[in-house]
């Protein structure tokens, strides 16, 4: 349904207010080509009305001739930002930066965080914004599910499908998104409500079973036929199926990169306003597809880059998997069962 201007411009009121954006602070609006008009506009307008001193920054994108899909998350690492210190140097200099372009995974992400710079990354169509605009409660529930993740040395998810996967935890922090950004340096996603960390390197051993119905992101399909991935030292030894896993297979050879296999983020998905579902009613190039790394009770894990939280690996192939009716348990403390968050472990 289509989303009238009041209203988007409500909803940034809101986020910028959890924000805490205050009169006379700046904001830069990174945006490029692709960036949507109407969220663009609004995101101006509630800056402004906020009382900030606002910056639209316009950068060209690039990659299009090196990745195989359109998704905004096809190709990560270098980015526009990358070798253009004039606009870094602004956003280096800004209170707020609205990622409206896409920067995730890029060590410029990282250097403007560490500046004190707050990031948040708004790239949905204002349909899915207006339907998930976040809450102080939404905080509060991924934080306290943070405080066990934070101390959990080990990660045992199993599924029905077959899955049966250990993850070794304890070296990488545990990244919490809810939707603004309300602490100086802090990166967050609009919308989002899931948390995740890093398995240690080389520590995850198992066997991932994505399962008919489950989704590929960036593909963004609902996956027909099961596949079967085997896990040992952190990587992805083998990725068996039918057609699903034969295209899966190729699109990560077309990287040329062995980094492309290792385990990255790995958690689960704790927002009760987005669905499995709503991937099945939408354009597959309209969404980045954050209804299906939100949704409650996913267990969300991912190949390729670990930088985001300090690691080495920069691969661009970017693989980010959520599955449903998986059991994942913390040290052997049950947090999600069967695909059903227990929010009593997290009191
Ligand atoms: O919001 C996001 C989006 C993608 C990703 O890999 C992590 N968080």
């Amino acid at each position: 349904m289509a989303v009238s201007d009041y209203q988007m411009i409500k909803a940034w009121d809101e986020v910028l207010k959890l924000s805490k954006v205050e009169r006379g602070q700046t904001v830069s609006i990174l945006c490029g080509p692709h960036t949507h008009p109407q969220t663009l506009q609004t995101a101006t307008i509630a800056a402004q009305a906020a009382g900030a001193i606002v910056t639209r920054i316009e950068l060209q994108p690039i990659n299009a001739e090196k990745a195989t899909s359109r998704d905004l998350m096809s190709y990560l690492g270098a980015t526009p930002l990358t070798n253009n210190p004039a606009a870094l140097a602004a956003m280096k200099n800004s209170d707020l930066v609205l990622d409206l372009m896409l920067l995730l995974f890029s060590p410029e992400q990282m250097e403007i965080l560490e500046s004190g710079t707050k990031i948040l990354l708004a790239v949905e169509p204002p349909e899915v914004l207006v339907r998930a605009v976040p809450t102080e409660a939404d905080r509060k529930r991924v934080l306290d599910a943070s405080k066990l993740l934070k101390k959990a040395k080990r990660m045992h998810v199993t599924s029905p499908a077959g899955t049966d996967v250990t993850f070794q935890l304890g070296e990488f922090p545990v990244i919490t998104e809810y939707g603004f950004c309300e602490e100086p340096g802090r990166w967050d996603h609009w919308p989002s409500g899931f948390l995740f960390t890093f398995a240690n390197e080389g520590g995850s051993d198992g066997t991932i079973v994505i399962d008919r119905g489950d989704i590929l992101l960036p593909q963004k399909n609902y996956v027909s036929d099961k596949i079967t991935m085997n896990l040992s030292g952190g990587f992805v030894r083998s990725i068996e199926g039918d057609v699903d896993a034969a295209l899966l297979r190729e699109f990560m050879e077309a990287y040329k990169d062995p980094e492309a296999y290792a385990i990255a983020h790995i958690g689960w998905g704790m927002q009760p306003r987005c669905y499995w579902h709503t991937l099945s009613l939408m354009d597959r190039e309209a969404t980045t597809g954050q209804d299906a790394r939100s949704f409650e009770g996913n267990f969300l894990f991912s190949l390729g880059p670990n930088n985001e939280a300090g690691g080495s690996r920069t691969t661009p192939c970017h693989l980010d998997i959520p599955l449903r009716n998986c059991t994942v348990a913390l040290d052997g403390s049950v947090v999600v069962r069967d695909g059903k968050v227990i929010d009593e472990a997290f009191q």
